[in-house]
């Protein structure tokens, strides 16, 4: 039986891997942990009787106390039950599946604390990456990928030799904007851009595939967990979704992984590996049925979010975070209605060029650098500079 926490558990991954565990007779959950929606968290805690629960936010904590003073589940909140939560004693995995940089303290204390990393919350390795690799070797832990493209790239490097690998290939479905130009992006609303063709996915990370800043942040991603080049991970746009990343070795020879657009498969596999679990419910690829596969080159100057992230990449230091703090700020006013869709990655451009970079940031720099970048593109908006 192995033993998890799960961050994030209300999100869309967080349900996904409660599935998984409600199907499978070989996981239990010891702990979980929530931003603010305490409904579904009450219903979570009924379900799975974790030890111990986090909720963020510390007036919900209050009321879900009192809802649940009939069972035994031990209610924390803010960062510390957050942390908490991420080093639960009985805990062997913890899976990271919160949105953004708010992962990065609890995903290194769990590492700290000897937790598996099943890891969901790209933000964190995009961010403090330079930390996190390292302290998961010091510490002798695993740091297995959920996301869908590093899930693929993790499969199509096992068993090899990554010295072979000349490039990862990283697929991009292109959003619901594929194909068109930049001027036809000015009037995107919210509602638009949350129409992901392949995917059902929480809100932040749908608009990021509609910037195709979602990408920008994988190839950071990519970069740390298989230790490579920015410059040998390649964007390739593939509509269907089907294949979710490639491995291209020295001598021409393309490993991939495929499978229908469900993140149930990476979640468990992440969660099981290297044991593959049946997956009875799960709808197959049918080949026939799809009769055809496509491939096209990124539009880096239509989203050109995506052409920053190589450049925040390349420069790395504190420039990453910056990218993925301005994006944060700016997916959510864009999601309020107060910013413009190409608000988004023309602030995050703003923002890294009036940044001073730091080559090896420590996490407090990190942390203030999320604030600076915070402050900056604030002022930036109210200055009435977009
Ligand atoms: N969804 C997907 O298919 C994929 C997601 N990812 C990555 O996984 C991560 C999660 O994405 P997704 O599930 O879509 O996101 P969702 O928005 O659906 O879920 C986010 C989760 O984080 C919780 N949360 C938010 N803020 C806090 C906080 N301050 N403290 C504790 N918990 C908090 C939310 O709680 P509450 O509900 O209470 O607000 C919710 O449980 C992201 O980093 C994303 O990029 C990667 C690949 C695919
Ligand atoms: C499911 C998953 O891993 C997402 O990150 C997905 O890849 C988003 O799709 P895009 O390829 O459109 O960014
Ligand atoms: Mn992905």
């Amino acid at each position: 039986m192995k033993k998890i926490s799960v961050l994030g558990s209300t999100g869309s991954i967080g349900t996904q891997t409660m599935d998984i565990v409600r199907n499978k007779n070989d996981l239990k959950i010891t702990a979980l942990a929530a931003g603010s929606n305490i409904e579904l968290l009450e219903q979570q805690i009924r379900e799975f009787r974790p030890n111990l629960v986090c909720v963020f936010q510390e007036d919900k904590a209050v009321l879900l106390r009192e809802n649940i003073r009939d069972l035994d589940t031990l209610v924390v909140t803010g960062m510390e039950g957050l942390i908490e939560c991420a080093t639960e004693s009985e805990a062997e995995t913890v899976v990271t599946a919160m949105v953004g940089m708010i992962g990065i303290l609890p995903t290194i204390e769990g590492i700290k604390a000897g937790k598996n990393i099943a890891l969901a919350n790209k933000e964190t390795l995009v961010t403090a990456g330079h930390i996190i690799m390292p302290l998961v070797k010091e510490k002798k832990v695993s740091l297995l990928p959920v996301d869908s493209e590093h899930s693929a790239i993790f499969q199509a490097l096992n068993g090899e030799d990554k010295r072979y690998a000349r490039q990862i290939i990283l697929t991009a479905s292109g959003g619901p904007f594929r194909g068109r130009e930049l001027s036809e992006l000015k009037n995107i609303t919210p509602g638009d851009a949350l129409k992901h063709p392949n995917w059902a996915m929480g809100q932040k990370i749908t608009i990021d595939s509609a910037t195709m800043i979602n990408k920008g942040l994988e190839v950071m991603e990519a970069a740390w967990l298989f230790d490579i080049n920015i410059d040998q991970i390649k964007v390739v746009i593939h509509p269907q979704s089907i294949i979710h990343s490639m491995v291209e070795y020295v001598d021409g020879s393309v490993l991939a992984q495929l499978g229908v657009p469900d993140m149930k498969l990476p979640i468990q596999y992440a969660l099981f590996y290297p044991r593959r679990m049946e997956m009875p419910e799960g709808e197959r690829v049918d080949f026939v049925k799809l009769k055809q596969l496509t491939f096209e080159e990124p539009d880096m100057n239509t989203f050109f979010g995506l052409k920053l992230g190589y450049e925040a990449g390349r420069i790395g230091g504190s420039m990453p975070t910056v990218y993925n703090a301005a994006n944060e700020w700016a997916v959510a006013r864009f999601l309020e209605g107060k910013i413009r869709f190409l608000d988004i990655p023309t602030l995050i451009g703003e923002a890294m060029s009036h940044h001073k970079l730091i080559q090896n940031p420590t996490l407090n720099e990190i942390l203030n650098t999320e604030i600076e970048t915070y402050d900056f593109v604030r002022g930036f908006d109210r200055a009435g500079l977009l």
